[in-house]
Order: structure tokens, then C-alpha cells, then sequence
């Protein structure tokens, strides 16, 4: 029988109408949730996602703001504009979209935002409380694929997760949402020897390495849950993730699409990340 589909699109639209109306009651309160985004540079996609996150706030009641800046901005200059968000009341999160200009570092812009604001949850503290356990934001895309997984009714407790990719955003973080959810993690790489003895004992595999076709239906153990964290385009330039989904839809369990998976899921816990910093 063919993997049931995880429709990310779909659980979006239910989180996204609870998310209006705590905001709703929020801002009757006299406290409306604020996202600002700040946008360096003229990359395509990056434009896509900021306009797509400042509309989903719209249609969330929340107030944002969008912030574009020329590729050639001063390193200085974002740190100073970050400081000033940092202490204006009206915005509860702060987000810098990725990736940056080269002469711009990332870590000092992540750094320099409030841990109180830091909604993509990308700090060193905030991925330190993560670790430890403790109340912080988690990162967007991670929050969103347990959510996803939680959505087909699977209880973690006990099962076997597999997370492709070790990136600090993702992979990273993924790991540790399974491990507090009770799975038993393992975490393989670039240089992992042999991917597909991993993976085959696997209940749940997350994939985000940003390569097409790194899992394919051979490598997936019968009636598991596939989650496809990637963003690539193939030849014909059509967008596809790093499954090879025509062949592990066959095997799995429940799989994500890409597009309609991951994507819209990382920016409603955007969402629910800036309403829990002004509910906070
Ligand atoms: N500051 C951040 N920068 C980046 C993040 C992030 O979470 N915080 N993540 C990615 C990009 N990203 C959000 O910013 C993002 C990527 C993809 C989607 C999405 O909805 N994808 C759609 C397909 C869209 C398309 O057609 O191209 C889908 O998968 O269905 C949303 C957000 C890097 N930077």
C-alpha cells in the first residue's frame, strides 16, 4: 500500500487558525504580536519567503514589518537596527532572514538579537536551552517536522529516528526535539560509511542535507515515517526535496511532499514562536 500523505499545507491552515485566535484575544488585551523582518541582499527566494511570512502574519492579526536592505549594508548598521528592535514594545520576534551577503557574519547578527526576540530560535542560548531542556524557542523547521510527525498519531517513546544532516538549523535541533520526545536518535552525515544500514532500522527518518535523491525507496524500512526537509530544484527545475519520493512513497508509511511539507510548516512556528514571545 502507498504511504499516506503528511499534508503540511493542510496542518498549517488548522495551526494557523488556532494561532489568529490566541492573537485575536492577545491584542484585545492591548498586546498585539510583532514579528519584524529584516531582509539583506537580493536573493530571489529569500524575497518569496519574507513576502509569505510578512502575509501569514497579516492573516494571523499579527503587526510585522519588512525591512529590506541593499546587499552592500554595513555589517554595523544591521547590528544598530537590531538594537534598536530589541527595545521597541511593539515587536515580540526578530527575524533576520538567511542566508546573508557574505561580508555580513551571521553569528554576530544571530547573537545580537534578544534572546527574548530570537523567534527563529538560532542563539547559542536559545540552542543551549534546547539542550538543557528549558523553555525556549526552537528552531522553526525542526518545530515544524515534530508537529508533522505528532499529526499521523505516532508516539515517539521507544522508536528508532534516523536524522540526515547535522546543520546547527536543522539536523542539529531535530535530533534533540526526538531525543526529548523519547526516540532513540541517531544522527548520520557526510561521513556516515553506509546511510542505508541507518536508515533501514528506522521508524522515523528525517531527511535535510539539501541533495536530491539522498533517500531512496531501498533504504526505507516498510511502514515508516518519511519527513523531506529539502529544497531542490532538478534538472527541468522543478522543485523536490532530498527524497526520491516516487520510491520511498511505495515503502514508507506516511510521507511529506515537497512542495506542501516542510516549507509552510517552518513559517506557522514562526507564527506560533512570535505569539508565544508576546503571550510570554
Ligand atoms: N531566518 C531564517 N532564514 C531561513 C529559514 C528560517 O527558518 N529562518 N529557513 C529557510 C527558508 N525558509 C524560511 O525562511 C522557507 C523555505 C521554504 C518555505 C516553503 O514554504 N516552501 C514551499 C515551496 C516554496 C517554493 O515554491 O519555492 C514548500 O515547501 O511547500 C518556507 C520558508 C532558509 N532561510
Amino acid at each position: 500500500m502507498p504511504a499516506r500523505l503528511i499534508n503540511g499545507n493542510e496542518l498549517s491552515k488548522q495551526i494557523r487558525s488556532d494561532i489568529a485566535l490566541r492573537a485575536a484575544e492577545l491584542t484585545r488585551q492591548g498586546k498585539r504580536p510583532g514579528l519584524a523582518v529584516i531582509l539583506v541582499g537580493d536573493d530571489p527566494a529569500s524575497h518569496v519567503y519574507v513576502r509569505n511570512k510578512v502575509k501569514a502574519c497579516h492573516d494571523a492579526g499579527f503587526h510585522s514589518v519588512l525591512e529590506k536592505y541593499e546587499a552592500t549594508m554595513a555589517e554595523a548598521e544591521l547590528l544598530a537596527r537590531i538594537d534598536q528592535l530589541n527595545h521597541d514594545p511593539a515587536i515580540h520576534g526578530i527575524l533576520v532572514q538567511m542566508p546573508l551577503p557574505r561580508h555580513i557574519d551571521p553569528h554576530k547578527v544571530i547573537e545580537a538579537i534578544s534572546t527574548r526576540k530570537d523567534v527563529d530560535g538560532y542563539s547559542v542560548l536559545s540552542a543551549g536551552e534546547l539542550m538543557a531542556g528549558l523553555d525556549g524557542f526552537r528552531p522553526c523547521t525542526p518545530y515544524g517536522c515534530m508537529k508533522l510527525i505528532e499529526s499521523t498519531g505516532c508516539d515517539l517513546r521507544g522508536k528508532h529516528a534516523v536524522v540526515i544532516g547535522r546543520s546547527n538549523t536543522v539536523g542539529k535541533p531535530m535530533a534533540l526535539l526526538l531525543l526529548q520526545a523519547n526516540a532513540t536518535v541517531t544522527i548520520c552525515h557526510s561521513a556516515t560509511p553506509d546511510l542505508a544500514y541507518h536508515t533501514r532500522q528506522a521508524d522515523v527518518v528525517v531527511a535535510a542535507v539539501g541533495r536530491r535523491n539522498t533517500l531512496t525507496g531501498d533504504m526505507v524500512k516498510p511502514g515508516a515515517i518519511v519527513i523531506d526537509v529539502g529544497i531542490n530544484r532538478n534538472e527541468e527545475g522543478k522543485l523536490c526535496g532530498d527524497v526520491d519520493f516516487d520510491s520511498v512513497s511505495q515503502v514508507a508509511g506516511w510521507i511529506t511532499p515537497v512542495p506542501g511539507g516542510v516549507g509552510p510548516m517552518t513559517i506557522t512556528m514562526l507564527l506560533a514562536n512570535t505569539l508565544e514571545s508576546a503571550e510570554r
